[in-house]
């Protein structure tokens, strides 16, 4: 996967050096690019930003630099399949979801915009939208000071689903959210050694061996801390994916 990255605040983005990323990016698994998206301004203060049309407070970015770096990093002309996926992080995004970082784990080339001030001019997207796919995503119903935090959370959140970067690509099916027996639960509780500590024991049945007994236990515990802190994907579940073991917790 290839990832390119525009900011004007580029440095945000060297957690991407370290751990999980920083070794994917050097196994070869992931390739990431970021760019100042100040290298595509032409006068001597480097603007990126200028005041609303129709008045208000705060300032818009300027779409002549936005579009000359999309242009220099998408020129266009590759394969369908090829393509890049641009990605806005923006508070007025869809959600991003782990069935969205699932779907973005298996695109070849994603490229990520971020936004600072009051955002970008939205003539930005509705062009791309003409050469490129572009999803504007939210990771939450908050509003951060610009794009960069939360590229660094939908990146990690899809670097970790890339084949390979993954030690044990079977954590990735237990994970909170993850399509499958998991959809819309949240990940139980877990354990390791010692089996007691500070006199509290790890739950008998994840010591038994008894892997339908641990798989039932887990299930049990998913649904029963979905419904203590997440109640709405309780009720979203779908019925007939409950069991009757289920219904009982
Ligand atoms: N909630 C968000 O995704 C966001 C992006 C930029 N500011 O907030």
């Amino acid at each position: 996967m290839r990832i390119d990255i525009v900011s004007i605040f580029p440095d945000y983005f060297a957690p991407l050096d370290i751990s999980l990323l920083g070794k994917a990016r050097r196994r070869g698994l992931i390739e990431v690019h970021v760019h100042d998206l100040r290298q595509w301004t032409h006068d001597r203060h480097r603007t990126v930003d200028d005041t609303p049309y129709g008045g208000g407070p705060g300032m818009v970015m300027k779409p002549d630099p936005w579009g000359e770096a999309l242009d220099a990093i998408a020129p266009g002309g590759q394969s369908a399949d090829a393509a890049p996926r641009l990605i806005v992080p923006t508070p007025s995004g869809r959600p991003f979801t782990q069935a969205m970082a699932v779907e973005l784990a298996a695109e070849p080339w994603l490229i990520f915009a971020c936004g600072r001030y009051e955002g970008i001019d939205s003539r930005v997207v509705e062009e791309a939208r003409t050469r490129m796919r572009v999803d504007e995503v939210s990771i939450g119903d908050y509003v951060l000071a610009g794009g960069e935090v939360a590229v660094l959370v939908i990146v990690e959140a899809v670097g970790r689903l890339v084949p390979g970067v993954l030690g044990n690509a079977d954590s990735v099916a237990d994970d909170s959210f993850a399509p499958g027996s998991m959809e819309n639960l949240l990940e139980g509780p877990v354990y390791t050694k010692p089996p007691v500590w500070r006199g509290r024991a790890v739950p008998e049945v994840l010591l038994s061996g008894h892997h339908a007994a641990i798989a039932r236990w887990r299930r049990d515990q998913a649904l029963r801390r979905t419904a203590a802190n997440r109640p709405d994907l309780i009720a979203a579940l779908d019925p007939a994916r409950l069991d009757e073991r289920d219904r009982q917790v």
